[in-house]
């Protein structure tokens, strides 16, 4: 029952989170999220977090862990975030994003997040200090 759930990745490297920059539509386009997308009909959240990876950024990732809530979007959408980390390639903004950025711990809130990402991210932030 995956109904209208969009998935999003804390992606981790060497201790830093990926944050991409929105290219679209307007009324996003400049805010910074989790990079991930919609989960298709049948399909796992993970699966489709892998998948999104894939195509928007062209990098092979693991995912490592749910992070605990669910945070409304537009249009009657969820967000749901896990972490996981970069298994390899270098990340490209190839699709949704113009801009991709590595932020150390300090840096995280250096970017404009999208009004959803912000309890997001800060329920991310808690799960990878956790696992540490
Ligand atoms: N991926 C992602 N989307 C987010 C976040 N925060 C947030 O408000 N959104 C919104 C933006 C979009 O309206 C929607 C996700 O759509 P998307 O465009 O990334 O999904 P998709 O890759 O499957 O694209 P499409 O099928 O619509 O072309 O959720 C976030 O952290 N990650």
């Amino acid at each position: 029952m995956n109904e209208r759930i969009v998935v999003g990745a804390a992606l981790y490297d060497d201790g830093r989170l990926l944050a991409a920059r929105r290219s679209a539509p307007p009324e996003l386009a400049g805010g910074w999220e989790l990079p991930g997308g919609k989960v298709e009909p049948g399909e796992r959240c993970e699966d489709a977090l892998v998948r999104e990876l894939r195509e928007e950024l062209g990098v092979e990732a693991e995912v490592v862990e749910r992070v605990p809530g669910e945070w409304p979007l537009a249009k009657g959408y969820v967000l749901r975030v896990w972490t996981a980390r970069l298994r390899s390639g270098d990340p490209e903004p190839l699709q949704d994003h113009d801009e991709l950025r590595w932020l150390a711990p300090d840096q995280v809130w250096s970017v404009e997040w999208l009004a959803a990402d912000v309890p997001a991210v800060t329920a991310a932030l808690a799960v990878a200090r956790a696992a540490r």
